[in-house]
């Protein structure tokens, strides 16, 4: 082996942006997440699949500290973000959601205008010094989210009164708003229609170049189109683990192989 082909370890460790070791994560007596071990990477849509309730959403909520909201759930085990253990006492968890940012399932846009819901995020993180760097950070980032040129004419309308491919775009600019270097979906296009999914895909692809992306879905051809990295839960288990292609051309676990070809789920 020459050094040009030699792997760079710290390229390697550079690589991981979150790293999950025997995370196990319960509600109460129920046990919903067990030894899951992940490693997120940089710049790569990873996708979550697996029946329905077999923690998914659960696991996800784990990497941004969402699950601290929820009364009676815990979280055991490492959850590092770029080598630093997010639970530690010493990391507040509002700060790391700017990091880690998340989008749901439903649309949820604040009763703000489209300006204010974009604006929100730098806005209480002090992100910005003036009305024009505001201005900049929110048309920068709807411009990701490829909503720009539908609502530069009326960024202070309200944001609910968009359509819901819009809201749900929006949510992402005001996700990307506050430069996450980590960006959660939660099934970011179940409620959206077959065109809006498309550029929501579309979106998401582009966002890999800046951001690492992890997508939560429950639709086979969604994570085959969007994600360089694919994790196959079951009843609170991480199954399998791997690069998209290989999961679904070549499951090594029969409980995979049945689930993507729809014989469980
Ligand atoms: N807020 C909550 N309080 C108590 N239990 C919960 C809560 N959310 C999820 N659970 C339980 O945790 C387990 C995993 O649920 P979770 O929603 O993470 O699964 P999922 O794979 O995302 O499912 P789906 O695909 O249906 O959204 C289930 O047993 C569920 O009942």
């Amino acid at each position: 082996m020459n050094d040009m082909t030699r792997v760079d370890p710290r390229t390697e460790v550079a690589d991981v942006k979150i790293s999950a070791r025997k995370a196990q994560v319960y509600y109460g007596d129920n046990h919903a997440i067990r030894d899951v071990d992940v490693d997120i990477n940089a710049r790569m849509v990873t996708a979550f699949i697996g029946p329905s309730g077999c923690g998914k959403s659960t696991f996800l909520r784990s990497l941004n500290r969402m699950n601290d909201t929820i009364p009676g759930c815990r979280v055991e085990g490492t959850i590092l973000l770029d080598g630093e253990n997010i639970y530690d006492r010493r990391v507040d968890p509002v700060q790391l959601r700017a990091k880690v940012g998340m989008v749901f399932q439903k649309p949820n846009p604040f009763p703000k205008s489209i300006y204010d819901n974009v604006a929100y995020g730098p806005r209480i993180h002090g992100l910005t010094r003036t009305k024009a760097e505001l201005d900049e950070v929110v048309e920068t980032s709807l411009r990701r989210a490829a909503l720009w040129a539908e609502v530069k004419d009326r960024l202070h309308a309200p944001g609910t009164g968009l359509s819901g491919g819009q809201q749900q775009r929006l949510c992402i600019a005001r996700a990307v708003a506050t430069s996450p270097e980590v960006l959660l979906m939660d099934e970011p296009c179940s409620a959206l229609d077959p065109i809006a999914t498309a550029q929501v895909e579309e979106l998401i692809d582009e966002l890999r170049a800046q951001f690492s992306v992890v997508i939560v879905t429950h639709s086979m051809q969604q994570a085959a189109r969007v994600s360089q990295r694919t994790a196959f839960f079951h009843l609170g288990n991480l199954v399998e683990f791997g690069a998209t292609d290989q999961i679904f051309t070549n499951p090594g676990d029969p409980r995979t192989e049945s689930y993507i070809t729809g014989r469980i789920g």
